[in-house]
């Protein structure tokens, strides 16, 4: 019998979820009630299920995201989540026939970008995504990190100050923060009033969902800078361990930190890192260029754990995209965008500076031919035309467009998804 794909209905929403429960290996239980409490956040427009003799076997789910690129703007992306097809419906190209009508869908609705955290590095590159940001972790032995343990304060000379506040203050300031991250950060996304709410424990996610565990108050302390602004967040949590000595041996991981200037990073990475009782630090998903290591006297202190692709790019709209972002160096490069879909397949002469862009579908000549997969990994300035030039993804028409691509599209510091959806 042949399988129907299509948007679910809010009858149908239960099954979907137990559906998605069971792609994802939790237990295959949902409730009304489940179902009820995420009506109100779930778009059933753009919520598809693949049905087997009436029985959901395959989920597919985008929402409107925002993306901050190179330079500070923001552009509309198209984020897909919830993708999963039953173990019995696996490899019968159920993801193939969904993830082509959400593209189609998310490109007809004007979205410049699609975007996904890869539950596996080899699913998404065919559909024209690339890892696009790269996260890092970090764990910290504190006793050998040289910091001197008389202090946890912002020094005397940066005037700030760390104050432990409330998960409600945390709703009021975070928000107000976070925009200002996503104004200079390129790789954030959006964060809604629910995201706060989950994440501050307002709201239970629920059984079956991420982080369903039974909520536990983190610790959530805020770097003030001279003039009183709030300038950064960060929330921890502790472990219990302690040696059979009587020695305290606790670890602090931290779940988010947000920091907008230096200052306010050097100030929190140093607090956690000289909390009494603490000997260890994980410092959660951070930028691989955050400034943590380089902050400790003694860097080798910081042990990387966890280093991996994070948000995965998929231009919908070359033009718009490369319009949106500002360039390291002026430049003229004329790309050769192959797309098997046919999304975005066609010549593009982009003509970037540091203040703007402007990109124009030509006929003339191309300098480098590229798929529009490498194109998502250069998005976000995150990758060397350099180095995929010399994997063989990029070709290079002109000599020395690769040099040109290097030095355009190359950012300061490197993106940063702060988020997983
Ligand atoms: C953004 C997110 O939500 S990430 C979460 C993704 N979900 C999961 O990882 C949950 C567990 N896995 C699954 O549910 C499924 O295996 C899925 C969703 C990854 C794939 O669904 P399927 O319906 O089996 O994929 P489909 O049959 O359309 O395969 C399309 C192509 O991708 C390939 N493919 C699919 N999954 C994988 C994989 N995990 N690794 C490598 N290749 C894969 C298939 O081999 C096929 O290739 P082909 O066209 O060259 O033959």
């Amino acid at each position: 019998m042949a399988l129907d794909i299509r948007t679910v209905t809010t009858a149908e929403f239960p099954d979907w979820l137990r559906a998605k429960h069971t792609g994802f290996l939790r237990p295959q239980t949902s409730t009304e009630e489940e179902a009820e409490r995420r009506l109100p956040y779930t778009d059933l427009s753009r919520t598809q299920g693949a049905f087997d003799g009436g029985r959901c076997v395959a989920t597919f789910r985008s929402f409107a995201q925002e993306l901050t690129v190179v330079g500070g703007a923001a552009v509309p992306a198209d984020a897909v989540s919830n993708v999963t097809v039953s173990p019995t419906h696996r490899r019968r190209g159920l993801l193939n026939r969904m993830m082509a009508t959400d593209l189609a869908a998310a490109k007809e609705r004007g979205e410049v970008v699609a975007t996904l955290i890869a539950a596996e590095y080899p699913i998404y590159g065919r559909y024209g995504f690339g890892p696009a940001t790269w996260t890092t972790e970090w764990e910290i032995d504190v006793p050998r990190a040289g910091l001197d343990p008389r202090w946890s304060g912002p020094s005397e000379q940066d005037g700030g100050r760390i104050d432990l506040v409330s998960g409600a203050d945390v709703r009021k300031l975070g928000p107000v923060l976070h925009e200002r991250l996503r104004a200079r950060q390129h790789g954030v996304i959006d964060r809604d009033a629910r995201w706060w709410a989950v994440n501050t424990g307002e709201v239970q996610p629920g059984p079956g969902a991420p982080g369903s565990e039974a909520w536990a108050e983190p610790f959530y302390a805020v770097y003030s800078n001279a003039a009183g602004e709030v300038d950064g967040l960060t929330v921890y949590r502790a472990d219990g361990s302690w040696g059979d000595s009587k020695q305290p041996l606790n670890r602090a991981t931290v779940v988010s930190q947000i920091a907008v200037t230096p200052a306010a990073e050097r100030a929190l990475w140093h607090f956690v890192c000289s909390i009494d009782w603490i000997t260890t630090v994980r410092s959660g998903h951070r930028a691989p260029d955050d400034l943590l290591p380089l902050l400790l006297p003694d860097p080798r202190a910081a042990r990387i754990v966890t280093q991996a692709d994070w948000l995965w790019v998929r231009l919908l709209d070359v033009v718009r995209a490369l319009e949106a972002r500002t360039y390291a160096v002026p430049g003229t490069l004329t790309l050769d965008v192959h797309d098997a879909t046919g999304l975005t397949a066609g010549r593009y002469r982009l003509e970037g500076t540091p203040a703007g862009a402007s990109c124009t579908p030509t006929t003339a000549g191309a300098d480098l031919a590229l798929d529009v997969r490498e194109l998502g990994t250069l998005y976000l300035g995150d990758e060397s035309p350099f180095r995929l030039a010399a994997l063989g993804r990029i070709e290079e028409l002109t000599p020395g467009a690769v040099a040109t691509a290097e030095g355009m599209f190359r950012a300061g510091r490197r993106a940063w998804c702060p988020d997983v959806f």
